[in-house]
C-alpha cells in the first residue's frame, strides 16, 4: 500500500491519469491525497470532478480557493469569472451529487501517524498544530452543514481581517480562517496577511515572508504539504514542507509525491509527457 500527494489539478485529468497509470495506482489499496482546487482553468473540471467522486473511496482531498468559488457559484453567490471552466459542472445532471459531496471535504487533513499534515495554502506561523485543527475544525462544520452553508460562502469573499484575532465571531471569524488555509502565500510572523502579492518567495513586502519561512512557525516539528503557489513550482527549502503546485494551467507540470518515500513524478501539461524521472525529494 502507497499513499500519493498530488498537487493542484485544476481541471487538468489526463496528466492526473497519467501520474496514477505510472506509478500503478490501485485503488483498493493505495491512497490519494490532493492539495485541492481540483477544478478551475483547465480543460476538464466536470469529468475531474467526476473522476475524483468515482475514486472518493481511495481519497484524502482538502479545499482550495476555486473549489470554494465553485461551492460559491453553485449556490448563486458568486457570478463565474472570465476564465473560469466551471460551468459545465454547474449545467451537469449529477451536480448535486459532485458539489454535496465537494463541500463535505476538509480544510486540513491531519495523518496523527505520520505526523504530516495537507492543506491547500498553508498554516499561519502563530498557529500550533492544535489551533489549526480546530480552526479548520469550524470552517468545515459551517461547510458541511446545510442549515450554515449559504451563510459562509456568502460571508467568504474578501481579504479583511488581515489578522487572527481570538475575539473575531461570525464570518469575519471563518473568512480570516478560509484565507489563511486557502489562499495565503505570505505573511507576517504575527499572521498579518498579505493576499496581494503573487509571485515567488524571494518578492515579499517588508516585514512578510512566506507563511512557511517563519523561524517562529510553531508548527516546524510536523511535515506539511500544500499547493496553491505556482511561483515556487514546487519548490521550498523548508525542512519537512512540501509545495506540489507546479503551476499545470500556468504552462508547468502536474506533480505526484511518494509521501512516505519523497520521490517525486511530474507530468508535463497538457501533454501527458514525464518531465522527469522519478527522483528522491528532499526531506
Ligand atoms: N475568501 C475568498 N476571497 C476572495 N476570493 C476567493 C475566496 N475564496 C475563493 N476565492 C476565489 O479564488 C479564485 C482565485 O482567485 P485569484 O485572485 O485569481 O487567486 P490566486 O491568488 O491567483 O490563486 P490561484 O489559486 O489561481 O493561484 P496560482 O498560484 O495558480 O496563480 C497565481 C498567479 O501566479 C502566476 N504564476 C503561475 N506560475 C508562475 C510562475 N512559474 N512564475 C511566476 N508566476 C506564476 C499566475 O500567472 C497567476 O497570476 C477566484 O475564483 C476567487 O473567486
Amino acid at each position: 500500500m502507497a499513499t500519493y500527494a498530488v498537487g493542484d489539478l485544476q481541471g487538468c485529468l489526463e496528466p492526473l491519469k497519467f501520474l496514477l497509470e505510472r506509478v500503478a495506482f490501485d485503488p483498493a489499496n493505495d491512497r490519494l491525497w490532493l492539495v485541492g482546487d481540483l477544478v478551475n482553468r483547465g480543460p476538464e473540471s466536470l469529468e475531474t470532478l467526476r473522476y475524483l467522486h468515482g475514486l472518493r473511496d481511495s481519497l484524502v482531498c482538502v479545499l482550495g480557493n476555486h473549489d470554494l468559488h465553485l461551492l460559491a457559484a453553485g449556490s448563486n453567490i458568486e457570478r463565474l469569472k472570465k476564465g473560469d471552466t466551471l460551468r459545465e459542472i454547474l449545467e451537469a445532471p449529477d451536480r448535486v451529487d459532485l458539489l454535496d459531496w465537494l463541500r463535505r471535504q476538509k480544510i486540513m487533513h491531519y495523518d496523527e501517524h505520520r505526523d504530516m499534515v495537507l492543506v491547500h495554502a498553508g498554516i499561519p506561523p502563530q498557529w500550533t498544530l492544535k489551533k489549526a485543527l480546530k480552526c479548520a475544525a469550524e470552517v468545515e462544520s459551517a461547510i458541511a452543514d446545510d442549515n450554515r452553508y449559504i451563510a459562509y460562502l456568502d460571508g467568504m469573499y474578501g481579504n479583511e481581517p488581515v489578522k487572527w484575532d481570538n475575539e473575531l465571531t461570525g464570518v469575519a471569524r471563518l473568512r480570516v480562517i478560509t484565507n489563511y488555509f486557502t489562499r495565503m502565500r505570505f505573511c507576517t510572523a504575527d499572521g498579518k496577511l498579505d493576499l496581494k502579492s503573487k509571485e515567488g518567495a524571494d518578492t515579499a513586502l517588508p516585514g512578510y515572508k512566506p507563511w512557511f519561512a517563519h523561524k517562529e512557525r510553531k508548527t516546524r516539528d510536523t511535515k506539511i504539504i500544500f499547493g496553491h503557489w505556482a511561483a515556487l513550482e514546487g519548490k521550498c527549502d523548508e525542512p519537512g514542507v512540501f509545495a506540489l503546485d507546479t503551476g499545470c494551467v500556468w504552462g508547468g507540470a502536474m506533480t505526484l509525491m511518494n509521501i512516505d518515500t519523497g520521490e517525486r513524478l511530474t507530468c508535463q501539461c497538457p501533454s501527458p509527457t514525464p518531465l522527469t524521472p522519478p527522483v528522491a525529494a528532499k526531506r
